[in-house]
Parts: C-alpha cells; sequence; structure tokens
C-alpha cells in the first residue's frame, strides 16, 4: 500500500485534499443519480407505445428502472477508483479515471460518473496486480462510515518504487465487518480466483469445490448478476434461476441480487423445482429406499415403463373420405411406429408425430390414385376418428404421475420393467407396503416427485433456463442432478460445494460423476481454497475431521487471525445411560444447558449475530432452556436485528449460514443425530465452520475422537 488509509488534512485552504475531492465526486455522483431517476419518472410513454400489450412492457421497464436508480442508504455509490495509465477509448468507455460502483451513473452530458462494477473497465480492480498491472497506474479503494466517505488506500501498480504491502487495511476491515441479517454482497472486495469463476464465459459450466467459508455462494450469485449484465437480453429470454438446500437459506441469500439491481432471478429448492401439478410432498423414505430411487438406473426404469405401452399394430387402419376408403395396412403402421421409436424422440412429440406419419401414408395413395391432396386434407385425415383410434390404441398417453404410483405400487409391472437393472431386493425396496388409491392421495417422497418429473420430461421436453447455479450440490442425488441437468440443457450452470459437507446418504463422491449426471461432463472444476469466514484457529480444529469425512481434500486457509477465537467448554457429564442431557435431564439448567445459555450471554456482549447450533433433538430443551433464562432468539432463516441477535439452529439447517459468534452444543449429540459416523461428522464439520469471529463449544459427553486431543488456549476440559 502506498497511500495512508486516512489521509492528513489539507495544508491550505485553497487546495482541496484528495478526499475532499473524492466526497465531492460522490456528492455529484449522487445528484447526477438523483437526476437520473427524476428523468425516468419523468418519462411519458403513453405516445410511444403502439399497443397496450407493448405499453405495459414499456411501463414495468421504466419501474425497474426507477426502482433501480434509488439510492440506496448506507451502500456507497462506488467503492473503488482506477486510473489507467493511457487514456482508454474501447470497451464503450473514455477517459482515464474510472470510479467503481454498484450501478452505472452518468451526468446530464451522459458522461460517465461511476462505472458498473461488471463493465469490462472495472475488471483489473479485482484482477490486476504488480505483476499484471493491465495497464492500471493507480487502484484506490475508499472506505466508508455509514454513507460517509472516510478514507481511502491506494496501490501504484506500475510504479517499481511503491512499497510491496500486505492485503489493506480497509480490504481486510471491510471483510472482517461483523454479520448481522441477511448475506451481504461482496462486490467490493471480490478476490482475484473468485473474480475469474465470477466472469466466466456464459456458454461454460464451472463446477467450484471449495471448503467452508471460501466464497461459494458468494461468487455463485455474482456470476448470475454478472452475465445478467453481460448478457442480459439472452438471458431476460431464457430465465435464470439460483438453487439452494432449503428455504432458511434461501431467505439468507436472497437480498443479495436485489441489492445488486437483479429482481428477476428465481431461488428455488430442488424439491419446489420438480413438483408440478398440485402435488405435494407428504412422505418420507427410508434412507436405503431414497438412496436407490435417486440412483441414475431409475431413469433407465422410467424409459422403459413409459414407452411400454406402444403397441406395434397388427390391423390396418381405413380411413373413408367421400365415396373412398384408403387402407394403411398393419405392416407399414410397424414401420411407421418403429422409426418413431428409433428417432428417440420424447414420447409425446412422437404421439402427436404419429396421426401426421399415417395421414401422409394416406396422401401418397391419394396421390398415386391421381388425386392432389393439399396440406389440409392431411390435416382433416390426421384428425379423423380411424386415426385418432389407431392412436390412441399403439402410443397411449401417459400421465407422469400414474405411471411412478404404478411402478412403486404394482410388483408385476415393476419386474417386468426392472429386469437387469434392479434386484429382487431393490424392487421389494421401492414398494409401498400399502398402496395408495390415487396419484392425489399418494404419499409422495422427495425422491418420488424426483421421479415424476423424470417421467415428465420422457413425455414432453422440460424448457431449459439460460443459467442455473446450484448450490450446496454435494447432497445431491444423481436423480436430482439430472432434474436440475435438463432445466439447463441449453444453458449453462455454476456448481458449486464441498464434498466433505455432504450429509445425504446419497452425497456425491466426486464432481467427474455429479457433473456426468447433471449432463455436462466437460465442467472444468475450479477450486478455492482461501477462507474468508472461519478464524484460522476454528478451521484448523474443524478440519481435524478431514481424513475421516473426506481424506483427499485439503484444509482451507484463513483470512482471519483472531486468537482466542475457538473456546472449549466442558461441562460435568450427566449420570443418563448415553452421556447426554434430556429436556429434564440430571444437568438440567445448572449443567449442559445452564453451561449453553451462559455461552450465549457471554457471546451476545459482543457485537454481531449469534448462533446456537445444536442436533435436532436437542433444540426442543435449548429452546426451554433460553426462554426460561429470558433469552429471545429466532429459528433459522428468519432475519436478526440488533435487538434479536441469538438464533437457534438445529444442525441440519446449519448448511450455507454463518454467524458472527457460533456457540455448539454438544458435538457427540450432533454426530448421534446422523445414521452413520461418517454423516455425522460431516454434520459436525459443517456446524464447526459457521463463525466468522468465534465459536465455543459446551459438551458434557465427551467430543469424537479427532476433537478429542489437546486443544486450544480456554479448553478447560
Ligand atoms: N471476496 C470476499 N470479500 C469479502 N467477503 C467475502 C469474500 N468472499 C466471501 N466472503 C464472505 O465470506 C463468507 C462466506 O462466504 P460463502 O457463504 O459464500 O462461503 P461458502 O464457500 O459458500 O461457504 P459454505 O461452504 O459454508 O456454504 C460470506 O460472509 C461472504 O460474504
Amino acid at each position: 500500500m502506498s497511500a495512508p488509509s486516512v489521509p492528513s488534512t489539507p495544508e491550505s485552504a485553497s487546495a482541496p485534499s484528495p478526499l475532499d475531492t473524492e466526497r465531492a465526486h460522490l456528492a455529484a455522483s449522487r445528484a447526477a443519480l438523483r437526476a437520473m431517476r427524476r428523468d425516468a419518472e419523468a418519462l411519458d410513454i403513453s405516445d410511444v407505445a403502439a399497443t397496450w400489450v407493448s405499453a405495459e412492457v414499456l411501463r414495468r421497464d421504466v419501474e425497474a428502472r426507477i426502482k433501480a436508480l434509488a439510492d440506496l442508504a448506507g451502500t456507497p455509490l462506488f467503492f473503488g477508483r482506477l486510473d489507467y495509465l493511457r487514456a482508454l477509448d474501447a470497451e464503450g468507455e473514455t477517459g482515464t479515471r474510472f470510479y467503481i460502483g454498484r450501478r452505472h451513473v452518468h451526468d446530464a452530458s451522459g458522461d460517465p460518473m461511476v462505472i458498473d462494477w461488471r463493465a469490462p473497465v472495472s475488471r483489473p480492480f479485482y484482477r490486476a496486480s504488480r505483476q499484471d498491472p493491465q495497464g492500471i497506474a493507480l487502484r484506490r479503494r475508499f472506505g466508508y462510515d455509514g454513507g460517509e466517505l472516510t478514507a481511502y488506500e491506494d496501490e501504484r501498480l506500475s510504479d517499481p518504487g511503491a512499497d510491496e504491502g500486505p492485503a489493506g487495511a480497509l480490504l481486510r476491515r471491510e471483510i472482517e465487518r461483523p454479520r448481522v441479517g441477511p448475506m451481504r454482497d461482496i462486490v467490493a472486495t471480490i478476490q482475484p480466483e473468485q473474480d475469474e469463476i465470477v466472469r466466466g464465459p456464459v456458454a461454460e459450466t464451472v463446477c467450484v469445490q471449495g471448503a467452508p467459508g471460501t466464497g461459494k455462494t458468494a461468487v455463485g450469485l455474482h456470476r448470475v448478476a454478472f452475465l445478467l449484465y453481460a448478457h442480459r437480453e439472452k438471458l431476460a429470454r431464457t430465465g435464470t434461476l439460483v438453487i439452494g438446500p432449503n428455504r432458511s437459506f434461501l431467505r439468507y441469500i436472497e437480498q443479495v441480487l436485489p441489492a445488486l439491481g437483479e429482481l428477476e432471478v428465481r431461488q428455488a429448492t430442488v424439491d419446489e423445482l420438480v413438483l408440478a401439478d398440485g402435488l405435494e410432498i407428504r412422505g418420507t423414505d427410508p434412507a436405503p429406499t431414497a438412496v436407490l430411487k435417486g440412483d441414475a438406473r431409475m431413469a433407465r426404469l422410467l424409459r422403459r415403463a413409459v414407452r411400454s405401452g406402444v403397441r406395434l399394430p397388427e390391423e390396418a387402419v381405413v380411413v373413408p373420405r367421400g365415396t373412398r376408403r384408403w387402407r394403411v395396412p398393419g405392416y407399414e403402421l410397424a414401420e411407421i411406429v418403429r422409426e418413431l421409436l428409433d428417432r428417440d424422440i420424447r414420447y409425446g412429440a412422437a404421439r402427436e408425430a404419429l396421426p401426421q406419419r399415417i395421414a401422409h401414408a394416406v396422401l401418397v395413395q391419394m396421390e398415386r390414385a391421381g388425386e392432389a391432396p393439399d396440406d389440409r386434407v392431411q390435416a382433416a385425415v390426421a384428425r379423423s376418428a380411424p386415426v385418432k383410434a389407431a392412436v390412441k390404441a399403439i402410443w397411449p398417453p401417459v400421465d407422469p404421475a400414474k405411471l411412478v404410483l404404478r411402478l412403486l405400487s404394482d410388483p408385476e409391472f415393476l419386474a417386468e420393467h426392472a429386469e437387469g437393472l434392479l434386484t429382487a431386493e431393490e424392487q421389494r425396496l421401492l414398494l409401498w407396503s400399502r398402496p395408495p388409491r390415487s396419484v392425489k392421495s399418494a404419499r409422495w417422497s422427495a425422491a418420488d416427485a424426483v421421479l415424476i418429473d423424470e417421467a415428465r420430461d420422457l413425455v414432453a421436453r422440460t424448457p431449459s433456463l439460460g443459467h442455473v447455479v446450484l448450490d450446496e450440490a454435494q447432497d445431491l442425488s444423481p436423480m436430482q442432478y439430472r432434474a436440475v441437468g435438463r432445466r439447463c440443457s441449453t444453458g449453462s450452470a455454476t456448481v458449486l460445494g464441498d464434498l466433505a459437507q455432504g450429509t445425504t446418504p446419497w452425497a456425491t463422491g466426486s464432481w467427474a460423476e455429479a457433473l456426468s449426471h447433471l449432463g455436462k461432463p466437460e465442467a472444468a472444476v475450479a477450486e478455492l481454497t482461501q477462507g474468508f469466514r472461519v478464524p484460522r484457529e476454528v478451521i484448523a480444529y474443524a478440519s481435524r475431521l478431514l481424513p475421516a469425512i473426506a481424506p483427499g481434500l485439503a484444509e482451507a486457509t484463513s483470512v482471519r487471525d483472531t486468537a482466542g477465537s475457538l473456546r472449549l467448554r466442558r461441562v460435568p457429564e450427566p449420570a443418563g445411560p448415553d452421556g447426554l442431557d434430556g429436556p429434564d435431564g440430571p444437568a438440567g439448567l445448572d449443567g449442559l444447558d445452564g453451561a449453553v445459555v451462559d455461552a450465549c450471554r457471554a457471546a451476545l456482549e459482543h457485537e454481531g449475530s449469534i448462533g446456537l447450533i445444536a442436533a435436532d433433538a436437542r433444540i426442543p430443551a435449548l429452546a426451554g432452556a433460553l426462554a426460561r433464562a429470558g433469552l429471545a432468539h429466532l429459528g433459522p432463516g428468519e432475519e436478526t436485528s440488533e435487538r434479536v441477535r441469538l438464533t437457534l439452529v438445529p444442525a441440519s439447517l446449519a448448511k450455507g449460514l454463518e454467524y458472527d459468534h457460533v456457540v455448539l452444543d454438544e458435538p457427540a449429540a450432533v454426530v448421534a443425530g446422523e445414521p452413520d459416523e461418517r454423516t455425522g461428522l460431516r454434520r459436525l464439520y459443517v456446524a464447526l465452520t459457521r463463525a466468522v469471529s468465534g465459536l465455543t463449544v459446551v459438551h458434557a459427553a465427551a467430543l469424537p475422537a479427532p476433537l478429542a486431543g489437546p486443544g486450544p488456549e480456554g479448553d478447560r476440559s
């Protein structure tokens, strides 16, 4: 860094200090933004649009623009400045000095005051370095207090004499700001390896493996925002989607894109994505059944079953027209059907093509007989009763949900199509013990909904979106990857995940496998290793679990080196047989629960959000303990505020979330809450890696073996 964070005051009133100059630019930019908004509000579109519909579209565009031009209080209009060595006259911009912000602002004559962070001119702000200055003389970062510009920090990238400092204080301060409320954008501090993913080509699918807190979610969200900027027209037409693991996670991230001016990105869980036709998920599968239903072999089973209704015709179709009758013999019909089966088009598309093909065969005969039929005749023949009846017999309609219902209820039907695919034991796993009467009354599970979605796609192609971001992707089954893959079959995807955080029984073992199920086997896998969330001590402690849960993965580094960020607190073990506190366990509020409440109280003395994470089974007891202690708390996904900063989080919902300070209740119970030890340890790894500033582990039972060794300072076990 070659300039102080807060520059000295000017020597004379006549020479404004650099800080004053920058403040003046901020004030002028604000005024320009207000003027842009006034112009948008004053737009009269009544004479411009030709029709009611185009007027409506225009009105919506203008409204969106007015909204996007709001000067968000507390969000700086620009956060950086680039001085190019030579004046640019390309990429739509001219000049040498550019202020980088969340949106484009121009003055009355159209000259830019602030450049959108996504514009090509802004790129060196994220990517230029002393080794590769990219034509930049000076990169300046601004510091704000509230809306007030209070500091700046310079890097003279092309000046060989300038000092090489460590990461700047402003950058560190921005990264380390305590967390309250939902996730926020990182436009001011995107790091070069992250930026490479954010600005990747729209046609390319990329998969990002990264340890907890390396910014995968942040990168995915900024990537959609970037793609919408760079390819707005195409993506506005085709649509974009962000997929997250559950609703509380989606609520946590939902404000990032609107803050970046992007209001049109749909956000959904995989379950929500595959539900259609009024179906609801009301059932659950035992793990082995769910694993099997998520297996890619189910796609082959469904394909066979969907096509199994097709019958090769034996009889001719006879179509009367006027005084004549035209006959398409059985063997000719069979040829048409075989050809349609071989063409491998969707079942429904083939069904629509079949009457046209039969009509065409009739037309050929008519022509041979000297008639000159036109398209209207072909259409009429295709719609005629004998052709319709033949199509119904040969290629019956398929209702996807009914088909899946039959597969899961009718052992013979299942056996017929599972031949060579599933063992007898596997078939037994799939069958309902008490088959439901109808699609409506069935207690469909999440895995069933995916099967129905696959069957639906076999009948009619699922429309593809332009870009899909898939977060926490390690938890998807092969069938779920297929469901996501068909929603970006002609578009691209950003796949984000961490193999060490896979906590479903079907969690993926390798990205290559996951990407092939997604239908994007050619996608590159990038790795993020720099951690922005978890303090060094804490990530080192959590990483002791890595050899047991994901042996190939490296431990993340951390930008936070706060000493004393990890505290272990052991309370005397209760006398219960499992060593754990029950709701009325012997330890009561004086034992484990009391120690947990104390740890929450201590955490609340600091700034920021507090997450109390515990095994799902412990939640009712802890909710009671907090209530008795008079500590108000929220559920995950509910927005923390200055008034209520404590959230009680079941371990099963902790994934993807973060809190300034985390109190982790009884690790052994978190592990015991899962069906097997590896999944339990992975769940624990997730819980251990949610903290931004500090983690307090409170336990009565012995810690799981990898964590039991000598701990950090503050360990009183
Ligand atoms: N370049 C950055 N500058 C500032 N903060 C960052 C940066 N990258 C990530 N962060 C912050 O680090 C935290 C973790 O990021 P994020 O949740 O995206 O990580 P993740 O890899 O998805 O984690 P997990 O695997 O736990 O879900 C967030 O608060 C995010 O805003």
